[in-house]
C-alpha cells in the first residue's frame, strides 16, 4: 500500500511550504519524509524505536529539524515545538549560544571560557550527534582546542564534577572474567574504531585514573571530524585498573576504583581479556592505545601489534608527525630532505613519545644513508637525549632499556665537554644543535638560559619543537622562542598557540605539531585497506605523505604543518598513503564491496576517491521505522 499527500501547514517558515512530503507505507515499516534535510539518492536509515526514545538517542535525533511527516510516523507530534527548523537554522541558533562566550575568548589557548564552551558542545553531543559534528567540522580550527588539547586536559582533571551522561565503555579490574559478555552491552553491531586508555598518563597531566576517558572521547571526535568515521561506529574505552594518584585515591567524589594500579601479570591479564573481548565481538575493529604510561606503552605494543589491528598513538603517531616536522625544518633551511641525517638533534624527554620519535628519526636517517647496519649505527650519533636525570649516557645506572640505544658514549661525551646527567642548558651549549625537541611534559623547560644557548646553533634556521601538552606543559611559548632567538627559527608546539607578531611587519609562525595530523588517517587507511595489522611501512608512508603535503613556498615561510582547517583533506591523503602501502605489502584484504583484488587495481587518484566516498558526512538521514 502506498499513500501520497501534500499538506499545507500554516507556518511562518516559507521554506516549509516548499517541502514536498510523501509517506510510503509498506510491509511492517514506513519510509518517512524525504525532505530538504535529506540528500536525494541516500538510503534511509532503519530505526527500531519511536517517540521519546528517538529524541533521547543522539545517533538519530534531529530535534526541531524533524519534518511533520517524520513526527507523525515516529510518534513525535506534540513532543517538539511546532516550528520545523532547517539544519542550518538549528546550527545558527546553537552558535548564538556558543558565541555568547566569545567576547573575552579571543586569546586562544588561555581562553577563560574554554570549559563553558566545552559544556555547551558536550550537551549538544549528548542530544544530537549529527548536529554536533556539523558544528565541529565547520569550525574545526576554533573548536578542536575545546574538544581536544588543551581543554580536554582540563575536562579530564575536572571529570567528577562535569560527569553527566556516560559515553563509551568502562572495563575495570573488577570485571575480570566478565568482559567477553559485557562487550555485548554496547548497542552498536559494528564498531570500526576504539580508542582506549588506562588513564595512567593523560597528556602531560599524569595519572588521572578513570577521568582519562575524556581523552579517548576527544580523539574519537577527531576520528569523526577529520577521518569521517561514522560516529555510531566509534567506541571510547577506559580500562580502570586503579590509580596511583594520591589525590584521587582520597577524593570522595572520584568515580573510579579507589585502589592502587594493578601491575605485572595482573595488569596484563586485564588488558589481554579486554583485547580478546572486543576482537571477538568486532573482529574488524581497530584499537588505538592512548596515553598509557611508557612502562606499558611499549610492552603492550610489542605484545599485540602482530596479532591485532592496533597501534599506539603516542609512540607511533607522534613519531610520524615529528618526522614530518623534522623534514619540514630541513626544507625550511633551504636544504633538501636528504640532508636530514646531518641534523644534530637534542631531545628532552625519553618516555613513550620521546623514544618513539627517536627510533623513527634514527630509522629515517638510516634509510637515507643506505639502509644498512652501518648507516643505522652511525645515525645514532646525531641524537643527544636528556631526561629528568639529565643527559643519558652509557654511565647511567639502571638505564631504561628503551633509552639504552641512545645512551651516549662517556669518552665521546668527555671530548664534547659533557658528562652523564649534564643539564639541558649544558647540552645545548656544547652541541649547538639544529633541533631542540621537547616531549618532557615539563612546562617552561626551554628556559631563557636554554634558548639563549640555542643562539649558538650551527643551523642557519634552528628548529624548536615544544611538543608537550596541554598548553601549560609546553616547553616554551612561541613568544619566548621568537623574542630570544629572533625571526629566523622554526617553531612548533603540541597544543595550539597564536602566531607571533614580530613587530617588523613579519609574523612568527606557530605550527601545531600534534599527532592529530596522522592518527585519523592511519585508522581510516587501515580500515579501508582491510589490513590485519598496522605495519611500520604503513606508518612510514603516512609520515612521508604528511611531510610532502606542505609546499616549498609554505616551508620557506616557516609553515611546516598545515592549518587544522585542512584536516579532512590531509586525513584523506594520509589514509590513501596507508592504503597504497598496505596494498604494496600485500596486507590489504579489502573492505565491504571493495575486495583485495579490486583494491589492487585502483590508481592513486581512485584510492583517494574511494577514501572520500567512505567518509561519513553530518547530514540527517531519512529515518525508517521497523519493529524489532
Ligand atoms: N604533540 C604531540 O603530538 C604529543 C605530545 N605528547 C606529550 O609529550 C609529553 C610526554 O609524553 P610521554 O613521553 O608519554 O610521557 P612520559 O612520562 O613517558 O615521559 C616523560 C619524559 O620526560 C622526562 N623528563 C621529566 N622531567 C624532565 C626534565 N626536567 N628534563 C628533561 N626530561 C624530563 C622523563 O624522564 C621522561 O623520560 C606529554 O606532555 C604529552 O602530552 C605525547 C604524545 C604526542
Ligand atoms: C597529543 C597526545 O597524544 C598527547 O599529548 O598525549
Ligand atoms: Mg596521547
Amino acid at each position: 500500500m502506498a499513500i501520497f499527500w501534500n499538506r499545507a501547514r500554516s507556518s511562518s517558515s516559507p521554506l516549509l511550504q516548499r517541502i514536498k512530503r510523501h509517506v510510503i507505507t509498506g510491509g511492517d515499516y514506513f519510509i518517512l519524509s524525504r525532505s530538504f534535510t535529506t540528500l536525494e539518492g541516500h538510503r534511509p536509515t532503519i530505526v527500531h524505536k519511536r517517540s521519546l526514545d528517538i529524541l533521547h538517542d543522539p545517533w538519530f535525533n534531529k530535534g526541531t529539524a524533524f519534518s511533520m511527516t517524520e513526527r507523525d510516523r515516529l510518534d513525535l507530534r506534540g513532543l517538539l515545538p511546532p516550528n520545523v527548523v532547517s539544519p542550518d537554522v538549528q546550527i545558527e541558533r546553537f552558535m548564538v549560544d556558543l558565541k555568547r562566550l566569545e567576547v573575552q575568548a579571543r586569546d586562544g589557548p588561555s581562553d577563560p571560557n574554554a570549559l563553558a564552551k566545552w559544556r555547551i558542545l558536550n550537551r549538544l553531543h549528548d542530544r544530537n550527534e549529527t548536529m554536533y559534528y556539523k558544528v565541529l567540522i565547520n569550525n574545526i580550527e576554533e573548536y578542536a582546542p575545546i574538544v581536544y588539547t588543551p581543554t580536554v586536559g582540563l575536562v579530564c582533571q575536572n571529570y567528577s564534577g562535569l560527569f553527566r551522561r556516560p559515553r563509551g565503555m568502562y572495563f575495570s579490574a573488577e570485571d575480570r572474567g566478565e568482559m567477553m559478555s559485557m562487550v555485548y552491552n554496547w548497542p552498536a553491531e559494528q564498531v570500526d574504531m576504539i580508542v582506549v586508555t588506562d588513564g595512567s598518563r593523560i597528556l602531560g597531566l599524569g595519572d588521572l585514573g578513570v577521568q582519562g576517558i575524556g581523552i579517548t572521547i576527544g580523539k574519537l571526535d577527531l576520528y569523526v571530524a577529520a577521518a569521517g568515521i561514522n560516529p555510531q561506529r566509534v567506541l571510547p574505552v577506559m580500562i580502570d585498573v586503579g590509580t596511583n594518584n594520591k589525590k584521587l585515591l582520597e577524593d570522595p567524589l572520584y568515580l573510579g576504583l579507589q585502589q592502587h594500579r594493578l601491575d605485572g601479570d595482573d595488569y596484563l591479564a586485564v588488558i589481554d581479556e579486554f583485547m580478546e573481548a572486543v576482537f571477538t565481538r568486532w573482529p574488524n575493529v581497530i584499537v588505538q592505545f592512548e596515553d598509557f604510561q611508557s612502562k606499558w606503552a611499549f610492552k603492550l605494543l610489542q605484545r599485540y601489534r602482530t596479532t591485532y589491528r592496533m597501534f599506539n598513538d603516542d609512540v607511533q603517531g607522534t613519531a610520524g608527525v615529528a618526522i614530518a616536522g623534522l623534514l619540514g625544518a630541513v626544507r625550511a633551511q633551504g636544504r633538501p630532505m636528504i640532508d636530514f641525517p646531518k641534523q644534530k638533534i637534542v631531545v628532552a624527554g625519553a618516555g613513550s613519545a620521546g623514544i618513539g620519535v627517536l627510533n623513527a628519526a634514527r630509522k629515517t636517517m638510516a634509510r637515507m644513508l643506505g639502509n644498512n647496519e652501518v648507516a643505522f649505527q652511525s645515525a645514532k650519533s646525531q641524537f643527544w637525549v636528556v631526561d629528568a636525570k639529565g643527559l643519558i649516557t652509557e654511565g647511567r645506572e639502571n638505564i631504561d632499556p628503551d633509552a639504552l640505544p641512545f645512551a651516549r658514549n662517556l669518552k665521546e661525551m668527555d671530548r664534547q665537554g659533557l658528562r652523564e646527567g649534564a643539564s639541558l642548558a649544558e647540552v645545548v651549549k656544547q652541541v649547538k644543535p639544529d633541533v631542540l625537541l621537547g616531549l618532557s611534559a615539563v612546562g617552561g623547560l626551554f628556559s631563557n638560559e636554554v634558548l639563549e644557548a640555542l643562539k649558538d646553533s650551527t643551523s642557519t634556521r634552528p628548529a624548536i619543537f615544544a611538543m608537550s601538552n596541554p598548553t601549560k606543559n609546553a616547553e616554551c611559548t612561541p613568544d619566548e622562542a621568537f623574542s630570544i632567538l629572533g625571526d629566523n627559527i622554526i617553531f612548533a608546539s603540541g597544543s595550539p598557540f597564536s602566531n607571533v607578531d614580530l613587530g617588523n611587519g613579519n609574523i612568527g609562525h606557530c605550527n601545531q605539531g600534534n599527532n592529530m595530523y596522522l592518527f585519523p588517517g592511519i585508522g581510516l587507511g587501515t580500515l579501508l585497506s582491510g589490513s590485519r595489522i598496522v605495519s611500520d611501512g604503513m606508518l612510514q608512508a603516512a609520515a612521508e605523505r604528511l611531510a610532502a603535503y606542505m609546499s616549498e613556498e609554505e616551508v620557506l615561510k616557516g609553515i611546516i604543518f598545515p592549518s587544522i582547517s585542512r584536516i579532512r583533506d590531509i586525513t584523506k591523503e594520509i589514509a590513501a598513503a596507508v592504503i597504497e602501502e598496505a596494498v604494496e605489502e600485500d596486507l590489504a584484504e579489502g573492505y565491504h564491496e571493495m575486495d583485495a583484488r579490486e583494491l589492487r587495481k585502483l590508481s592513486r587518484d581512485e584510492i583517494k576517491e574511494y577514501v572520500i566516498n567512505n567518509m561519513w558526512n553530518p547530514e540527517y538521514p531519512t529515518l525508517v521505522y521497523r519493529k524489532d
